[in-house]
């Protein structure tokens, strides 16, 4: 299964209070967020607003929503791929998850809540919101350095955040029996523009493909969270960016929990050309569907990312 190997990932630091648009520390930041999505198609953003208590009480919302007989948590169903439940799988037997659709809003949340507890579960909804809203704050973070390091107009940005969708898609991964294999979640790419994912309760088992062979681990914490482009922002960005090849690998002795804040876009994605030029001639066709090849992916089946993107709209 590859090795692992001491972590080439960038980490960005956004504890200073400081760091804001304008500052030097803003825009330092800019440029290793990019070199970073362009090397890896991921950064770890150290990022401390959520912090344990809050970690703690999402953890003990997770414990009781995957407790829910199984009955229950297959009510939750969606018309978009990947947001109902997904669970009894045969070939990821570890894995089980649940998506909340716009869980930044407490609306969402409580019509997330209601299918899993017809009374509702106001804790429930009260801890997973604020946490949303926290991850929310990163992702919009994380698309103004975005925009910024490749010189695209806010507005542009602005406009980009505000037709953005999200799910935020909770994590169950059990043990591993005697013999079983340990592999949590095969190697993917997300079909988001971002994902922002957290090792919620501290057990370390998510893995980025570095190089063909080479996988670097990730580890937990609290303050730690992985952003990571998905296929959609490769295509924003002309395939500047790569969109991150991850994987989770299942060692822990506990059941692992884990936290996954996906984006996406619900008008058509418009390839910048502050990102076309001479040396990066237009890779893909210029607007981009983002719903369309979601439903592209659930038909076609192309497993290889590249292949897939280029299926849909290379040119
Ligand atoms: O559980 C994790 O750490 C990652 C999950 C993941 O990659 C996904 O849901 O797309
Ligand atoms: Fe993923």
């Amino acid at each position: 299964m590859g090795s692992q190997s001491q972590s080439p990932l960038h980490v960005v630091d956004f504890t200073d209070e400081n760091m804001k648009p304008g500052t030097g520390a803003w825009f330092s930041a800019c440029n290793v967020v990019r070199t970073a999505l362009e090397d890896h198609g991921c950064f770890i953003a150290h990022y401390n607003r959520v912090g344990k208590e809050l970690c703690d009480s999402v953890v003990c919302a997770m414990e009781h929503l995957f407790a829910l007989p199984i009955e229950t948590k297959v009510q939750k169903t969606s018309e978009k791929l990947f947001r109902g439940y997904l669970g009894q799988i045969t070939w990821l037997p570890l894995y089980e998850s649940l998506g909340v659709d716009n869980p930044l809003t407490m609306d969402g949340c409580q019509k997330f809540a209601h299918i899993m507890w017809p009374q509702g579960n106001n804790r429930f909804c009260e801890s997973i919101n604020d946490y949303a809203k926290l991850l929310g704050e990163l992702d919009h973070m994380a698309k103004r350095m975005v925009f910024e390091s490749y010189g695209v107009d806010m507005k542009r940005c602005d406009s980009f955040i505000e037709s953005s969708n999200y799910v935020l898609r909770c994590m169950q991964y059990r043990t591993v029996k005697m013999n079983e294999n340990e592999l949590g979640m095969h190697c993917h790419t997300d079909l988001s523009t971002i994902s922002i994912v957290h090792q919620l309760n501290n057990l370390n088992g998510l893995e980025i493909k570095i190089m063909e062979g080479e996988w670097c681990g990730v580890d937990a914490s609290p303050n730690l969270f992985v952003v990571m482009a998905g296929d959609a922002l490769q295509v924003w960005s002309n395939r500047r960016i790569r969109s991150c090849e991850h994987r989770v690998i299942m060692n822990a002795k506990k059941i692992r929990y884990s936290m996954g804040l996906f984006s996406f876009i619900d008008n058509m994605v418009h390839i910048p050309e502050e990102l076309v030029n001479e040396q990066h001639p237009l890779r893909y066709k210029p607007i981009f569907n983002h719903d369309e090849y979601i439903s592209f992916y659930d038909k076609e089946k192309i497993k290889d990312h590249n292949s897939r993107i280029e299926a849909y709209c290379g040119i």
